[in-house]
């Protein structure tokens, strides 16, 4: 006896039976031991979320707590970053300590802590990165226009 919302299908590819959420269509081919969701999975309302900021010469604001006058260029700045995330993905450093250390922004001083928020409090390509992360993963470099970013969820 299935849970409810599901319905047994034969798939004429493999024999094998399946089974489909007939809300969502979603198809699995484990046995559903729970009734099936009716919306979509939408994902958490926030998450938390450090990050290191290495800004250039065309941020938005080319200044910060580390250099009164930031001249590197976004080139430069990306150099920076891949070197940063590659220590942190190697394990030399912690991502907390990097973030004290380079990141211009004033979030430096909490390891880059940046709280909970949600959607529409961050420029657009930082809230989609960050919501697009799992739980300790972290970010590929990501553009706005404060500079470049790499983003680790921590919530
Ligand atoms: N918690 C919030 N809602 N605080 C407002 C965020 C505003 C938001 N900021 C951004 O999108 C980027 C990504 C993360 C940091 C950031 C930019 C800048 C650095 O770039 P710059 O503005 O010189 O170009 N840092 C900040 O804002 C800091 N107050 C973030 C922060 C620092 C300490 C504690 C909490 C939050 C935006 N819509 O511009």
């Amino acid at each position: 006896q299935l849970p409810p919302g599901w319905k047994k299908q034969l798939s004429r590819s493999t024999g094998q039976h399946y089974y489909l959420n007939i809300y969502t269509k979603k198809s699995q081919w484990d046995v559903p031991d729970k009734p099936a969701e009716t919306a979509p999975s939408s994902g958490p309302d926030q998450v938390q979320c450090s990050h290191l900021l290495v800004k250039h010469k065309d941020s938005r604001r080319p200044s910060s707590w580390r250099e009164e006058h930031i001249t590197r260029t976004k080139d430069e700045a990306l150099d920076l970053i891949l070197s940063y995330r590659e220590q942190i993905v190697q394990g030399k450093a912690s991502f907390a300590d990097l973030a004290q250390k380079y990141s211009d922004c004033s979030s430096a001083r909490r390891g880059g802590d940046l709280g909970p928020f949600g959607k529409g409090a961050m420029q657009k390509p930082f809230e989609e990165a960050s919501f697009a992360l799992k739980v300790g993963e972290l970010s590929e470099p990501v553009f706005t226009d404060s500079g470049v970013h790499v983003i680790l969820r921590t919530v």
